[in-house]
């Protein structure tokens, strides 16, 4: 999440590098020999001679490691300038991602290579792809040593012992529910995914910065005056300029990774995300000053903390620059918020949609932890059917849609279906997997693979299922950059979604206060699947969101 201009300066150079070498200098030697108009001619033997070239290069890595070559998407102009434009411009009103899936469709296989601008840009549905060794460019923005510190720095927060302390939880879902039942009476409807972003926030500011974010106390978004916001619904004031700007990169940015390595081509005069960048950092840095003057301070005069080290403790340890402290701690905050915030609120869509799910949740909810009891670790871990719900929910709706990574710069080979003859994967090449497609594909899930059914995870052959195909199924990714935050996420969602449906007997959509804009667009109708009958609009910038929000209702249990 930091500002690109060095990436943008570095295109530039190279672009310009091209400009010279492939038009400039052939021109350049037309002209010498006294070529007169012919000298036009040699630009483009040039850039034929060029391509076969490395055509030449590519077959002789290629063969080297027994590979063959990833499918190439064949556009009308040259560049696949046609292909970029239509990921742009489809990319407005897609549902999820599926304006990239469909090319998957139309070629008939799992691998893609959309080759944008004569650069190798891959596309996969294929989970065994994720397992691959690449350089990471994932939520966390680093790569090969660089990614394995901090990797090891995040690590002892999500030990079982830190994660199962339930107190956070208690404290802030008690507010949470304060502010909820405040909307709920003042207002005809409220945006619950607005509630749940901002307790996300709080939960994860305080476990893993030891900060008060106090997000739950700011002003909420009011029905029928809120706008569209980049991602939910939007606020002015504060801390809703923060959260916009917040959204703001994260759609940027992923839009970023969609168009590939020429997306400077799209920001030549301006950065796009600069603007943002400086509203998150006025916002973010005095709390980070304040937590990095009072970590040297006490360790200066030797004053033992009393609490136990925090996440941000440690990266103020391992990091010299406030600056990259921040860059880091807004990361693990969109991983943590995020995240968890839109499988709750996907949560609460379909339990609106499914009301005999609602109500046997609700029962399952009284039979674990009663009418008010505060649910533990240990309770978490057996509350079946609501792992169910949430697994359910994380199939349908995964939140983290896209995962980006790049090759290293020796090219590779990538399984595929024939194992011995794997894909040839080009060196330091950008690599996006689409997860959903694998949640939803009939061959693992059944024909029902599209409907919202929490009793499949009770059924013993979905384990054995899980238990000879992993790839299935996931949520938080595989291999070595897996979620470290899963269990907590779990504790957290379950949590919170035990203590509402205690009190809560029902939710209802109020489609009329989506802001405008943000209802599902009539074209889905006609297309197949879940897309035909979404009553809200689900997007993806990096995690997947309820575009304007989810406008709701609830109606209290006063039995
Ligand atoms: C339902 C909630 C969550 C889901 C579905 C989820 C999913 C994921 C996925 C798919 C990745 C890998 C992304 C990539 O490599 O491109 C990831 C990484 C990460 N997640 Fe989560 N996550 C969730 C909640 C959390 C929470 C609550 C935290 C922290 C408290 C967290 C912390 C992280 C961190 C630090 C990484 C970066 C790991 C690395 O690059 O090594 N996540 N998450």
């Amino acid at each position: 999440m930091a500002p690109e201009s060095n990436y943008r300066l570095r295109f530039l150079k190279e672009t310009s590098l091209q400009i010279f070498t492939g038009l400039l200098i052939p021109l350049f030697v037309g002209w010498l020999l006294h070529l007169g108009l012919w000298s036009m001619a040699l630009p483009v033997l040039f850039i034929l001679l060029r391509s076969t070239s490395n055509s030449y290069q590519r077959s002789k890595q290629a063969s080297a490691l027994s590979a063959k070559p990833i499918p190439c998407v064949r556009g009308k102009w040259p560049g696949n300038i046609d292909i970029l434009l239509r990921i742009v411009q489809t990319g407005r009103t897609t549902y999820m991602r599926r304006n990239l899936e469909r090319f998957f469709d139309e070629y008939g296989c799992d691998i893609l290579n959309l080759r944008v601008l004569w650069k190798d840009t891959i596309i996969t549905r294929d989970a065994r792809h994720l397992r691959y060794s690449f350089l990471g460019n994932g939520i966390f923005n680093s790569d090969g040593d660089a990614w394995h510190k901090k990797r090891a720095v995040t690590r002892p927060f999500f030990v079982r012992d830190r994660i199962s302390d339930m107190d956070i939880m208690d404290r802030q879902s008690e507010k949470f529910l304060q502010v909820l039942a405040d909307a709920n009476t003042s207002y005809p409807a409220f945006d619950i995914q607005d509630l749940f972003l901002r307790f996300t926030m709080d939960v994860a500011c305080e476990f893993l910065f030891g900060i008060t974010a106090g997000s739950l106390d700011s002003p909420l978004p009011i029905a029928g005056r809120a706008t569209l916001g980049h991602k939910g619904s939007a606020t002015d004031d504060d801390f809703g300029t923060f959260t916009q700007a917040f959204e703001a990169v994260q759609v940027i940015q992923s839009a970023r990774f969609l168009i590939g390595d020429s997306w400077p081509l799209f920001e030549l005069f301006s950065d796009k995300s600069l603007g943002m960048v400086t509203t998150i950092q006025s916002w973010s840095r005095p709390n980070i000053e304040r937590a990095i003057r009072e970590a040297k301070d006490a360790r200066e005069a030797g004053v033992p903390r009393n609490r136990a080290p925090t996440l941000l403790d440690h990266l103020i340890e391992s990091i010299a620059e406030p600056d990259d402290v921040q860059f880091e701690l807004l990361n693990v905050l969109m991983a943590a918020r995020d995240t968890t915030g839109s499988v709750m609120a996907f949560v609460i869509y379909l339990l609106c949609l499914h009301p005999d799910v609602a109500q046997r949740l609700r029962s399952h909810v009284f039979d674990v932890w009663g009418k008010d009891g505060q649910p533990s670790y240990a309770t978490i871990q057996k509350s079946e059917y609501m792992q169910a719900v949430l697994n359910e929910t994380l199939r349908i709706f995964p939140p983290v849609a896209m995962g980006v990574r790049y090759s290293r710069s020796k090219p590779s080979s990538l399984p595929s279906d024939d194992p011995n003859r794997p894909f040839f994967m080009p060196g330091s090449t950008q690599i996006t997997l689409l997860p959903t497609d694998i949640h939803r594909n009939k061959a693992f899930w059944g024909e029902d693979a599209d409907e919202f059914r929490p009793d499949r995870w009770l059924d013993p052959a979905l384990k054995q299922a899980l238990a000879t195909n992993p790839q299935m199924f996931i949520p938080f990714f595989q291999g070595p950059r897996i979620c470290p935050g899963q269990q907590f996420a779990m504790a957290e969602a379950t949590y919170l979604l035990a203590r509402i449906l205690q009190k809560y007997r029902k939710f209802e959509l109020c489609p009329e206060y989506q802001p405008a804009g943000s209802r599902p667009p009539s074209e889905w109708k006609q297309h197949n699947g879940r897309e035909a009958i979404e009553k809200c609009w689900p997007a993806s910038a990096f995690t997947l969101h309820i575009k304007g929000g989810l406008w709701v209702r609830a109606t209290l249990d006063t039995a």
